[in-house]
């Protein structure tokens, strides 16, 4: 393989510069040239790419976000859009593709690779609502931007005696949530897994009152509820001053933690070991601190299901 592209694709996330720049050095070690595609998809279509050199990925690992830049693309779901894409790649002599991004981006790969074009996926999404890899790229890096925010929440929450419902990102997994809300010790996490009773909470957060401890953190998942009424409800029904915070994007960026940066760099080298080998149609991903191969095929087609363990410590610790 002489050509090899790498594109960033749906919510930006870190890890995903450190990505490029993993692959990008290993193909170039391999003699493969290596050329980068902006904005995801749109720049397939248009197309809109750079020459990647070694030099041009030098000071990003340690950068939030993606220099490639990234989008959503409507234009692409088309057939239509795809045979441009297909069309731009076969112009100018690409013949394999590193697609970077969520279930979304990584449909779009399972149609590129059902076109006939070498295509290997990387999960990239702060939700970690991908199917066969423990984590994705961004998702370790999420979880600590958003316990640094609730450790801070928490100081004043205690000061004034409030409530606070938190909302943090994930679309419609309650993976950032409940993980959340184990690590930072919040009340409660609400997540569109698990049907919550908002009456019954509000009779806790009562007792709990009632024995002393006057200020709640409950972490809520955006899929599965309106922050402001459900604070709200609670100080309807039991007059708690409450508070809301919206983490909202913050949650996306910011220097990539230790993890984030190693399992970025373990996945770019081994996307590009594969299309070197001629395998293609594959998302790497990690189990068990391995890297592993899905076919895109079943990654599209599967569920990322609540860790059993996890859901069960949530439990125990009473969220
Ligand atoms: N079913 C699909 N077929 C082809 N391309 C898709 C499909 N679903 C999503 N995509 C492409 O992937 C892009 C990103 O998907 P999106 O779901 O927004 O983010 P993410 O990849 O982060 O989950 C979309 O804008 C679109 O271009
Ligand atoms: O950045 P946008 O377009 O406002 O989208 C917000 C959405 O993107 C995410 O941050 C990441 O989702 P994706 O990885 O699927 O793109 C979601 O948690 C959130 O719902
Ligand atoms: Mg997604």
């Amino acid at each position: 393989m002489r050509k090899i592209g790498i594109l960033t694709s749906g919510g930006d996330c870190s890890g995903m510069n450190a990505a490029i720049r993993s692959a990008v050095r290993s193909g170039l070690r391999n003699n493969v040239e290596m050329v980068g595609f902006r904005k995801g998809y749109v720049g397939l279509m248009k197309p809109d790419y750079i020459t990647l050199d070694s030099k041009a990925v030098s000071g990003i690992l340690h950068r939030g976000g993606t220099f490639l830049q990234s989008a959503r693309s409507p234009e692409f779901r088309t057939i239509e859009g795809q045979q441009q894409a297909l069309a731009n790649l076969k112009n100018l002599g690409v013949e394999g593709l590193i697609i970077l991004g969520g279930d979304g981006s990584l449909t779009g790969a399972l149609a590129l690779h059902n076109l006939g074009f070498p295509v290997i996926g990387i999960p990239a999404s702060i939700d970690n609502d991908i199917p066969f890899t423990d984590m994705a790229l961004g998702v370790d890096t999420a979880l600590n931007n958003i316990i640094y925010a609730v450790d801070c929440i928490k100081d004043t929450a205690s000061s004034h005696a409030r409530a606070f419902v938190i909302e943090v990102m994930g679309r419609n997994s309650g993976y950032l949530a409940s993980i959340s809300a184990i690590a930072a010790g919040a009340e409660y996490a609400l997540v569109p897994e698990r049907d919550f009773d908002l009456s019954e909470i509000c009779q806790q957060l009562r007792a709990r009152y009632e024995e002393g401890r006057d200020n709640a953190i409950i972490i809520l998942a955006e899929g599965a509820g309106n922050a402001h009424q459900i604070a709200d409800s609670i100080k309807d029904a039991i007059g708690f001053e409450t508070r809301v915070t919206v983490l909202g994007h913050y949650q996306r960026g910011g220097a990539p933690t230790v993890f984030d940066r190693l399992l970025a760099s373990r996945l770019g080298k081994n996307a590009v070991d594969l299309l070197l080998k001629g395998e293609k149609g594959l998302m790497v991903g990690l189990s068990n601190n391995s890297i592993i191969t899905t076919s895109l095929e079943d990654v599209v087609k599967g569920e990322k299901k609540p860790h059993d363990e996890m859901l069960r410590l949530a439990e125990v610790l009473g969220i």
